[in-house]
């Protein structure tokens, strides 16, 4: 084991879901560990750079580290771009003809590629059809998804494996040697950069059914547990 790659909302924090951002201080507790031992801990999140460096920081995990849903690549003041289209003009169309369901994110103003709407009201999987008509209407390519916190827009080649890969590979980590977890569908993607991949107890469906192995205990807890596992204590 060299590395551990963990996504954000949900995953280490106490639970998960719109409104769940309080860390869960049993998960940083169990990073710190980790990178104490010498295993590199990396966030692959849809956070902005901004968010992902400075929660990085705080943490105290040496990364790299993975933003926007794969777009951006952190490491130590650089940043690498894995996406090189930006969402934008498709992030300008829902706000102009979804105002009353999508809230823009705060952190939009310092986004490149993705952008993140939370749901004023209605199933997210509605709100993703209807979102998924007005691009197609207005014939701009991009890609959807939903994190449980928030709409994602995205460029079509944006993924977390995509963004996973580039850190593994600034870090010379073998892909062999790295466990990643996450929460939500989206994070099934980044076991196409060939890392064994993770469910928090608590993850939606299509991420429990799609995983390697399903951890005990819900968000943070789930991450406690697999660093106990790890360091054998
Ligand atoms: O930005 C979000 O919506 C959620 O971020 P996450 O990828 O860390 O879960």
């Amino acid at each position: 084991m060299c590395g551990l790659a963990v996504d954000i909302d949900g995953t280490i924090t106490e639970k998960r879901g719109q409104g769940s951002f309080r860390l869960s201080l049993e998960a940083v507790e169990a990073l710190r560990l980790l990178e104490d031992a010498g295993i590199r801990v990396m966030l692959v999140t849809g956070n902005s750079v901004m968010v992902t460096a400075g929660v990085a920081r705080y943490i105290g995990v040496s990364g790299p580290h993975v933003a926007e849903n794969g777009c951006l690549v952190y490491r130590r003041g650089t940043i690498t771009h894995a996406c090189h289209h930006t969402a934008r003009a498709a992030a300008r169309a829902l706000e102009e003809e979804m105002s009353g369901i999508l809230q823009p994110s705060w952190q939009n103003r310092c986004r490149l590629h993705d952008y993140a709407f939370t749901i004023r009201r209605g199933d997210p999987k509605d709100v993703l059809r209807e979102a998924k008509m007005v691009l197609t209407e207005r014939g701009l390519p991009a890609k959807l998804s939903h994190s449980g916190y928030a709409l994602h827009v995205r460029p079509p080649e944006a993924s977390k494996g995509l963004g996973l890969s580039i850190a593994l590979r600034l870090a010379g980590l073998d892909p062999g040697c790295v466990i990643a977890v996450g929460d939500s569908a989206v994070d099934l993607e980044m076991r196409d950069a060939g890392v064994l991949l993770a469910a928090v107890g608590n993850a939606d469906q299509q991420l429990l059914e799609g995983a390697d192995i399903v951890l005990p205990g819900e968000s943070g807890k789930s991450i406690a547990v697999l660093a106990k596992a790890i360091l054998g204590r």
